[in-house]
């Protein structure tokens, strides 16, 4: 049994309670732990990832959100520096499921959010897993 910490960046509540729920069955039916941190928004994520690793109180990390495009660039720069810093920490080692949702419409994110439809949460828990498999095996 391991500890792992779901980092939610809650923008979008209905969203993001539909995505953590997908993802902490995913642990749990692994039977692992689960805490939840809650940041503002996706750009906080990846340091707040990087801050929870130094404690090394946690195997794995799932990141949760949603970004919906708006009118302007700030979009590119939500979704992609938040996945950029993501992948930096994963390269170094982290163990980390990328379940922030990068969309063009409210319609598309709630499709994947849902459980019982993409369940794009439980989706990332399981590549959380997967990688904390791999550093269990090769650490
Ligand atoms: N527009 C969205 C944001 N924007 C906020 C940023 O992530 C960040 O919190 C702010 O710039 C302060 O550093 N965040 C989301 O998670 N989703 C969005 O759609
Ligand atoms: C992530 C976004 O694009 C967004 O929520 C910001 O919207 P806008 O570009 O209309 O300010």
């Amino acid at each position: 049994m391991a500890q792992f910490l779901i980092v939610e960046a809650r923008f979008y509540d209905h969203l993001n309670d539909m995505l953590i729920a997908g993802a902490r069955d995913a642990l749990e039916a692994a039977g692992h732990s689960v805490e939840v941190v809650t940041v503002p928004g996706a750009l906080e994520v990846p340091g707040t990832i990087a801050l929870a690793d130094q404690t090394g109180r946690y195997e794995g990390y799932v990141a949760i959100g949603v970004v919906i495009r708006g009118e302007t660039y700030h979009f590119e720069i939500v979704a992609g520096e938040s996945a950029r810093g993501i992948m930096a920490l994963t390269m170094d080692g982290v163990a980390i499921g990328n379940g922030i949702l990068t969309v063009e419409n409210e319609a598309q994110a709630i499709v994947r959010a849902d459980p019982a439809q993409k369940d794009k949460g439980g989706e990332a828990a399981k590549a959380a897993l997967a990688l904390y498999e791999l550093r269990r095996r090769w650490g």
